[in-house]
């Protein structure tokens, strides 16, 4: 039997980083017995932790909690653990769709901050019904009137009965619960009509292969059911349905308005898109639930291998991440620079750096990163439409209409002093100012940036001005066209793939000349001289010299010290091997990495 509708409450909690969701949930989890006190470690909704079993916690989580409630009923209560961050923003919208409420938990002595903003707006567009939770007021900074305040001018939302709690102490704990009960809708479906449910995520597990994370609208899932994703077509017939307790519990099937999972020998994840609509092979539901989107990688860069002995390994690692993330791409690249390596795309600058992380984290794997750019729009003069993810790719300028880039929308909070500076840095980004507020003594700053200048340590600035104190979310808007060039860099004439980048008219100039002066203080002498070059098109912007000078590492062994001078020469042969040879020059790799890394300048 199904559990009844009116028993059931799907909710998700949402909350700016280090506000106490994980806090939260775990006691959630504890106080209604889900596990006992051995098995209830720390902070049991990130058991996909980097440290633990599955890697770093992008992907969303359910746990089921039997309740009692004060009415004398039981409950069943859906948890679903959303990812915190932008990048994640679809399958954000995607759980968020699956429940049917939200406790929005905000820092009592910290206020709103801008994921708080962003992840409420996700559950306002999903009609979520919204419960305010106050949390850490056991902290002695703790202001409740003031943020109660901030959320109902910056929200919009009453906040007249936000619950107070402390999830460290325990504090109010049971309110919560009782809330989730009586504020929060229960669940519509109809269990009669063909079975209709959401995809919301899906993962590979070592043992069970691939999980799928569902939630059911309307009929049942069974075990030895047929079904079909309607995007993909695919048709599989279910091996276990279960749900999490927060353990794997199987259950002989799932109804309307629930939460949970199932098997079904499916053999990646790439197979189950997340937002496609599931049902019955043999009696299928006439519409599909709306709003399916496919993946798409918004942030592009090349991964290669610090020791191209290690390609091979790169390649394998790269195969099984993406057995798990099925948002993450790559496709095999060259570069006369960096050698055999990858060109991989990514959601977001948070998922390129997690993916970065894993790689060398988990496989030991020494990597060089090429500059991040994002997906531009070409439209060429006969009408073809390019995107294109690789500057080094771009056509024949000759032969391009326009060129569009993406925009984001973007939210800023900060303390009022670094404002100046915050104000100039998305200037200086070619932003356009769509808003300023105050939400209590800090402001917001809403601007409309181009992605570009983004993913280029904007955010590493940003921080930086701010001590840390500036929070950060944005999401893709549209875009726009905008007067972008291809900024070459040659070495002794020769382009380097590398390090060619689409960058705005504008900054081109700037960004050529910092580039020839690193690389002047990177490339060393040679025998001749070497003109380190910055080119749009055929015209040079900017250039540096390397001056000439004799190579000679034995020079300095005057006397016949035979051994010392084979341990030199030695050593010199060793270092050659990370050199890059461009026609005649040879270009120590370090170059190209630190010549990279412009954020640092
Ligand atoms: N004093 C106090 N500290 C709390 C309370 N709730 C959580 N914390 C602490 O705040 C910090 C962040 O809590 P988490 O639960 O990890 O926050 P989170 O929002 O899940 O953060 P992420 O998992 O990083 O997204 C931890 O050090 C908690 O111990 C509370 O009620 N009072």
């Amino acid at each position: 039997m199904t559990v009844p509708l009116k028993n059931i409450r799907n909710f998700s909690i949402v909350a700016h980083i280090d506000h106490g969701k994980s806090t939260l949930a775990d006691r959630l989890i504890q106080m209604t017995g889900g596990l006992d006190a051995r098995e209830m470690k720390e902070q049991v909704l990130d058991s996909m932790d980097i440290e633990r079993e599955r890697g770093i916690t992008i992907k969303a989580q359910t746990v089921r909690l039997k309740y009692k409630a004060k009415d004398g009923e039981d409950y069943v209560l859906n948890l679903i653990d959303t990812p915190g961050h932008v990048d994640f923003a679809y399958e954000v919208s995607r759980s968020m769709a699956a429940v049917e409420g939200s406790l929005l938990v905000v820092d009592a002595s910290q206020g709103v901050e801008a994921q708080t903003l962003a992840n409420v707006y996700h559950a306002l567009d999903a009609n979520h019904e919204i419960v305010p939770v106050l949390n850490k007021v056991d902290l002695p900074a703790a202001d409740i009137p003031r943020v109660k305040q901030q959320i109902e001018d910056v929200i919009g939302i009453d906040a007249s009965d936000a619950l107070e709690i402390s999830a460290k102490t325990g504090l109010g704990i049971d309110t919560v619960l009782e809330a989730i009960v009586t504020r929060l809708p229960a669940p519509k479906g109809d269990v009669n009509a063909p079975l209709k449910a959401l995809l919301v995520d899906s993962w590979y597990d070592a043992y069970l292969g691939v999980v799928v994370l569902i939630r059911v609208i309307d009929g049942t899932v069974k075990k030895g059911q047929k079904i079909r994703m309607m995007a993909s077509g695919a048709v599989y017939e279910l091996d276990k349905v279960g749900v999490f307790t927060p353990k794997l519990i199987e259950v002989p099937e799932l109804g309307p308005g629930e939460l949970g999972m199932f098997t079904a020998s499916i053999k990646e994840v790439a197979d189950t898109n997340v937002g496609d609509t599931i049902t019955d092979d043999r009696k299928p539901t006439a519409e599909p639930l709306p709003g399916f989107r496919p993946a798409q990688p918004v942030v592009f860069c090349g991964l290669f291998p610090v020791d191209a002995s290690d390609f091979d390994e790169l390649r394998a690692a790269m195969g099984k991440l993406r057995l798990n993330d099925a948002s993450f791409s790559y496709e095999m690249e060259t570069s006369a620079a960096l050698g055999f390596g990858f060109r991989c795309g990514f959601l977001g600058l948070l998922h390129l750096e997690i993916i970065q992380e894993r790689l060398s984290r988990e496989f030991d794997l020494d990597l060089i990163a090429t500059a991040p750019s994002v997906v531009y729009e070409i439209e060429m003069n006969d009408g073809e439409m390019i995107h294109l993810h690789n500057p080094a790719d771009l056509p024949d300028v000759m032969k391009i209409k326009e060129i569009r880039e993406p925009w984001i929308k973007a939210t800023i909070l900060t303390p009022d002093e670094y404002l100046g500076a915050i104000l100039k840095l998305c200037q200086d980004r070619r932003g356009v100012q769509r808003n300023l507020s105050y939400v209590g003594n800090r402001a917001m700053v809403e601007y409309d940036l181009p992605l570009n200048e983004v993913v280029f340590d904007f955010y590493d600035r940003l921080k930086s001005i701010s001590r840390g104190y500036a929070s950060f979310d944005y999401n893709l808007a549209d875009y726009r066209v905008g007067d972008l060039v291809k900024l070459s860099i040659l070495v002794n004439a020769e382009p380097v793939d590398a390090l060619s980048m689409l960058v705005h008219r504008s900054a081109a100039e700037t960004r050529g000349r910092v580039m020839c002066e690193k690389l002047k203080e990177l490339i060393p002498p040679h025998l001749f001289v070497i003109p380190i070059q910055a080119a749009i098109g055929g015209k040079i912007i900017a250039r540096e010299t390397v001056r000439a000078m004799r190579k000679d590492v034995t020079a300095k062994c005057y006397g016949g010290d035979a051994t010392r001078k084979r341990k030199l020469l030695e050593k010199q042969k060793a270092g050659k091997k990370r050199m890059r040879q461009f026609g005649s020059v040879e270009i120590p790799q370090e170059a190209f990495i630190k010549a990279l890394k412009m954020g640092d300048e």
